[in-house]
Protein backbone atom coordinates (compact mmCIF):
# COMPACT_ATOMS: atom_id res chain seq x y z
CA UNK A 1 0.00 0.00 0.00
CA UNK A 2 1.59 3.71 -0.76
CA UNK A 3 0.11 6.89 0.63
CA UNK A 4 1.12 9.53 -1.81
CA UNK A 5 1.67 13.10 -0.82
CA UNK A 6 -2.04 13.46 1.56
CA UNK A 7 -3.03 16.46 2.52
CA UNK A 8 -5.51 17.17 5.09
CA UNK A 9 -6.80 20.63 6.35
CA UNK A 10 -9.73 21.11 9.08
CA UNK A 11 -11.16 24.68 8.29
CA UNK A 12 -8.03 27.02 8.33
CA UNK A 13 -5.72 24.50 10.18
CA UNK A 14 -3.65 22.37 8.11
CA UNK A 15 -3.75 19.00 9.72
CA UNK A 16 -1.67 16.94 7.01
CA UNK A 17 1.04 17.99 4.65
CA UNK A 18 2.04 15.76 1.97
CA UNK A 19 2.45 12.79 4.24
CA UNK A 20 3.99 9.90 1.58
CA UNK A 21 4.36 6.16 3.08
CA UNK A 22 4.53 2.71 1.91
CA UNK A 23 3.85 -0.63 3.13
CA UNK A 24 5.11 -3.88 1.72
CA UNK A 25 3.51 -7.00 1.87
CA UNK A 26 3.67 -8.90 5.41
CA UNK A 27 5.39 -5.25 7.16
CA UNK A 28 4.85 -4.06 10.54
CA UNK A 29 4.75 -0.92 10.16
CA UNK A 30 4.26 1.82 13.20
CA UNK A 31 3.34 5.71 12.65
CA UNK A 32 4.89 7.16 15.29
CA UNK A 33 3.99 10.49 16.59
CA UNK A 34 2.94 12.90 19.95
CA UNK A 35 -1.03 13.39 21.04
CA UNK A 36 -2.58 15.64 18.04
CA UNK A 37 0.01 15.16 15.88
CA UNK A 38 -2.89 13.95 12.66
CA UNK A 39 -2.05 10.40 13.33
CA UNK A 40 -5.94 9.43 13.52
CA UNK A 41 -6.56 12.04 10.66
CA UNK A 42 -4.33 10.03 8.35
CA UNK A 43 -5.71 6.47 9.09
CA UNK A 44 -9.28 7.54 8.64
CA UNK A 45 -8.34 8.63 5.14
CA UNK A 46 -6.31 5.49 4.59
CA UNK A 47 -9.51 3.88 5.70
CA UNK A 48 -11.86 5.94 3.11
CA UNK A 49 -14.25 7.30 5.93
CA UNK A 50 -12.50 11.03 5.32
CA UNK A 51 -12.01 12.60 2.36
CA UNK A 52 -8.26 13.74 1.65
CA UNK A 53 -7.62 17.22 0.44
CA UNK A 54 -4.95 16.15 -1.81
CA UNK A 55 -2.83 13.09 -2.43
CA UNK A 56 -3.77 9.13 -3.01
CA UNK A 57 -4.10 6.12 -1.62
CA UNK A 58 -3.36 2.98 -3.80
CA UNK A 59 -3.31 -0.79 -2.91
CA UNK A 60 -1.40 -3.09 -5.56
CA UNK A 61 -1.46 -0.13 -8.22
CA UNK A 62 -5.07 0.91 -7.94
CA UNK A 63 -6.15 3.73 -6.68
CA UNK A 64 -8.23 3.44 -3.63
CA UNK A 65 -8.88 7.15 -2.85
CA UNK A 66 -11.92 7.66 -0.24
CA UNK A 67 -13.23 4.17 -0.73
CA UNK A 68 -13.94 2.48 2.33
CA UNK A 69 -13.83 -1.62 2.87
CA UNK A 70 -10.38 -2.11 1.19
CA UNK A 71 -8.28 -1.85 4.45
CA UNK A 72 -9.32 -3.85 8.22
CA UNK A 73 -9.57 -0.86 10.83
CA UNK A 74 -9.07 -1.69 14.22
CA UNK A 75 -9.48 1.34 17.20
CA UNK A 76 -8.19 2.36 19.95
CA UNK A 77 -11.32 0.78 22.28
CA UNK A 78 -12.06 -3.12 21.20
CA UNK A 79 -15.78 -2.23 20.28
CA UNK A 80 -17.05 -5.62 20.60
CA UNK A 81 -20.38 -5.70 21.16
CA UNK A 82 -21.71 -6.38 24.51
CA UNK A 83 -24.79 -8.11 23.48
CA UNK A 84 -22.97 -10.61 21.34
CA UNK A 85 -20.75 -13.30 22.54
CA UNK A 86 -17.55 -13.91 21.73
CA UNK A 87 -18.06 -16.33 18.78
CA UNK A 88 -20.87 -14.07 17.70
CA UNK A 89 -18.32 -10.74 17.55
CA UNK A 90 -16.12 -12.78 15.67
CA UNK A 91 -19.21 -14.07 12.52
CA UNK A 92 -19.90 -10.83 12.15
CA UNK A 93 -17.56 -9.54 9.72
CA UNK A 94 -18.62 -12.58 7.83
CA UNK A 95 -22.17 -11.87 8.07
CA UNK A 96 -21.60 -8.53 6.41
CA UNK A 97 -20.21 -9.79 3.84
CA UNK A 98 -23.15 -11.69 3.07
CA UNK A 99 -22.75 -15.17 4.96
CA UNK A 100 -25.31 -16.99 6.71
CA UNK A 101 -24.90 -16.63 10.96
CA UNK A 102 -24.75 -20.70 11.02
CA UNK A 103 -22.09 -20.76 8.04
CA UNK A 104 -19.81 -18.32 9.53
CA UNK A 105 -19.33 -19.23 13.41
CA UNK A 106 -18.19 -22.73 11.59
CA UNK A 107 -15.84 -20.66 9.59
CA UNK A 108 -14.50 -18.73 12.77
CA UNK A 109 -13.59 -22.20 15.22
CA UNK A 110 -10.51 -23.02 14.53
CA UNK A 111 -9.02 -19.40 14.88
CA UNK A 112 -10.21 -19.38 18.69
CA UNK A 113 -6.99 -21.46 18.82
CA UNK A 114 -4.57 -20.04 17.43
CA UNK A 115 -5.42 -16.72 18.58
CA UNK A 116 -5.48 -17.93 22.08
CA UNK A 117 -9.09 -17.42 22.60
CA UNK A 118 -9.95 -21.41 22.49
CA UNK A 119 -12.92 -21.74 25.66
CA UNK A 120 -14.36 -17.86 25.26
CA UNK A 121 -16.47 -18.47 22.50
CA UNK A 122 -19.64 -18.28 24.11
CA UNK A 123 -18.59 -15.85 26.63
CA UNK A 124 -19.98 -12.27 26.52
CA UNK A 125 -17.11 -9.41 26.16
CA UNK A 126 -17.46 -8.21 29.30
CA UNK A 127 -16.46 -11.24 30.91
CA UNK A 128 -12.82 -11.07 29.44
CA UNK A 129 -9.57 -9.53 30.45
CA UNK A 130 -8.61 -6.43 28.70
CA UNK A 131 -5.96 -8.64 27.09
CA UNK A 132 -8.16 -11.11 25.77
CA UNK A 133 -10.69 -8.81 24.49
CA UNK A 134 -7.42 -6.88 21.86
CA UNK A 135 -7.16 -10.54 21.02
CA UNK A 136 -11.00 -10.95 20.11
CA UNK A 137 -10.59 -7.72 18.15
CA UNK A 138 -8.03 -7.88 16.62
CA UNK A 139 -8.89 -11.74 15.56
CA UNK A 140 -12.14 -10.01 14.57
CA UNK A 141 -10.30 -7.09 12.45
CA UNK A 142 -7.95 -10.12 10.90
CA UNK A 143 -11.66 -12.13 9.77
CA UNK A 144 -12.17 -9.09 7.28
CA UNK A 145 -9.92 -10.57 5.60
CA UNK A 146 -8.15 -7.95 4.01
CA UNK A 147 -5.00 -7.61 3.47
CA UNK A 148 -3.74 -4.29 5.41
CA UNK A 149 -4.97 -4.13 8.92
CA UNK A 150 -4.48 -0.57 10.70
CA UNK A 151 -4.75 -0.48 14.14
CA UNK A 152 -4.89 2.79 16.08
CA UNK A 153 -3.12 1.85 18.93
CA UNK A 154 -4.34 -1.26 20.13
CA UNK A 155 -2.83 -2.02 23.37
CA UNK A 156 -2.58 1.72 24.50
CA UNK A 157 -5.44 0.67 26.96
CA UNK A 158 -3.57 -2.15 28.52
CA UNK A 159 -1.63 -2.78 31.70
CA UNK A 160 2.37 -2.69 31.29
CA UNK A 161 2.49 -6.38 31.72
CA UNK A 162 -0.61 -7.67 29.71
CA UNK A 163 0.85 -4.77 27.26
CA UNK A 164 4.01 -6.54 26.79
CA UNK A 165 2.77 -10.02 27.07
CA UNK A 166 0.26 -8.72 24.02
CA UNK A 167 3.60 -7.33 22.05
CA UNK A 168 5.25 -11.32 22.33
CA UNK A 169 2.14 -13.04 21.15
CA UNK A 170 1.44 -10.58 18.40
CA UNK A 171 4.55 -10.71 16.78
CA UNK A 172 4.40 -14.62 17.29
CA UNK A 173 0.90 -14.51 15.42
CA UNK A 174 2.21 -12.85 12.51
CA UNK A 175 4.73 -15.57 11.83
CA UNK A 176 1.39 -17.99 11.50
CA UNK A 177 -0.71 -14.95 9.21
CA UNK A 178 0.27 -13.25 6.58
CA UNK A 179 -1.11 -9.67 7.51
CA UNK A 180 0.27 -6.19 6.31
CA UNK A 181 0.24 -4.06 9.07
CA UNK A 182 0.18 -0.09 9.84
CA UNK A 183 0.76 0.76 13.78
CA UNK A 184 -0.50 4.10 14.86
CA UNK A 185 0.98 4.75 18.30
CA UNK A 186 3.00 6.99 20.85
CA UNK A 187 5.05 4.46 22.69
CA UNK A 188 8.30 4.57 21.45
CA UNK A 189 8.79 0.98 23.08
CA UNK A 190 6.15 -0.31 21.40
CA UNK A 191 7.35 0.63 17.71
CA UNK A 192 10.74 -0.16 18.26
CA UNK A 193 9.43 -3.88 19.76
CA UNK A 194 6.49 -4.65 16.89
CA UNK A 195 7.87 -2.45 14.04
CA UNK A 196 10.12 -3.56 11.30
CA UNK A 197 10.01 0.09 9.96
CA UNK A 198 9.06 3.46 11.92
CA UNK A 199 7.69 6.36 10.53
CA UNK A 200 8.38 9.30 12.69
CA UNK A 201 5.35 12.18 12.35
CA UNK A 202 5.31 15.00 13.89
CA UNK A 203 5.53 19.03 12.77
CA UNK A 204 2.35 21.42 12.34
CA UNK A 205 1.16 20.28 9.63
CA UNK A 206 2.18 16.86 10.39
CA UNK A 207 4.71 15.73 7.76
CA UNK A 208 7.19 12.35 7.69
CA UNK A 209 10.12 13.13 9.74
CA UNK A 210 12.34 10.61 9.67
CA UNK A 211 12.18 6.12 8.69
CA UNK A 212 14.03 3.68 10.65
CA UNK A 213 14.53 0.58 9.27
CA UNK A 214 15.07 -1.88 12.03
CA UNK A 215 16.93 -5.03 12.33
CA UNK A 216 15.30 -8.03 11.45
CA UNK A 217 11.98 -9.06 13.79
CA UNK A 218 14.16 -12.77 14.50
CA UNK A 219 16.97 -10.69 16.15
CA UNK A 220 15.02 -8.88 18.40
CA UNK A 221 13.96 -10.98 21.07
CA UNK A 222 12.66 -10.19 24.66
CA UNK A 223 16.17 -9.26 25.20
CA UNK A 224 16.35 -6.58 23.15
CA UNK A 225 14.67 -3.92 24.39
CA UNK A 226 17.58 -4.02 27.04
CA UNK A 227 20.31 -4.19 24.28
CA UNK A 228 22.52 -0.24 23.60
CA UNK A 229 20.73 -0.37 20.37
CA UNK A 230 17.79 -0.41 21.07
CA UNK A 231 18.85 2.80 23.30
CA UNK A 232 20.25 4.42 20.58
CA UNK A 233 17.44 4.38 18.38
CA UNK A 234 15.19 5.03 21.35
CA UNK A 235 17.67 8.40 21.67
CA UNK A 236 17.08 8.92 17.78
CA UNK A 237 13.38 9.15 17.95
CA UNK A 238 12.82 11.36 21.22
CA UNK A 239 15.02 13.95 19.16
CA UNK A 240 13.12 13.27 16.08
CA UNK A 241 9.83 13.92 18.63
CA UNK A 242 11.28 17.13 19.95
CA UNK A 243 12.40 18.84 16.97
N1 LIG B 1 -13.23 16.67 12.54
C1 LIG B 1 -12.31 17.55 12.93
N2 LIG B 1 -12.55 18.88 12.86
C2 LIG B 1 -11.63 19.78 13.24
N3 LIG B 1 -10.39 19.46 13.71
C3 LIG B 1 -10.10 18.16 13.80
C4 LIG B 1 -11.04 17.13 13.42
N4 LIG B 1 -10.44 15.92 13.61
C5 LIG B 1 -9.21 16.19 14.11
N5 LIG B 1 -9.01 17.52 14.20
C6 LIG B 1 -7.74 18.17 14.66
O1 LIG B 1 -6.69 17.64 13.90
C7 LIG B 1 -5.54 17.46 14.71
C8 LIG B 1 -5.07 16.01 14.61
O2 LIG B 1 -6.01 15.14 15.26
P1 LIG B 1 -5.83 13.56 15.28
O3 LIG B 1 -6.93 13.00 16.09
O4 LIG B 1 -5.68 13.06 13.90
O5 LIG B 1 -4.44 13.40 16.05
P2 LIG B 1 -3.75 12.10 16.69
O6 LIG B 1 -2.32 12.21 16.34
O7 LIG B 1 -4.48 10.90 16.26
O8 LIG B 1 -3.97 12.35 18.22
P3 LIG B 1 -4.11 11.28 19.43
O9 LIG B 1 -2.82 10.55 19.51
O10 LIG B 1 -4.38 12.17 20.60
O11 LIG B 1 -5.28 10.40 19.08
C9 LIG B 1 -5.92 17.89 16.11
O12 LIG B 1 -5.47 19.19 16.31
C10 LIG B 1 -7.44 17.84 16.10
O13 LIG B 1 -7.95 18.79 16.98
Amino acid sequence: MQVQQVSKAFATKQVLQAVSLDLNQGEIVALLGVSGSGKTTLFDIIAGLLPTDSGQIKLNDSDITGQTGQVSYMLQKDLLLPFRTIAGNMALPLQVQGMTKKAALAKVQPYFATFGLAGTENQYPSSLSGGMRQRAALLRTYLFGKQVALLDEPFSALDEITKREMHRWYLQMMTQIDLTTLLVTHDIDEALVLADRIYVFGGQPAQIAAELQLPPRAQRDAEFELTSQFLTYKRQILELLAQ
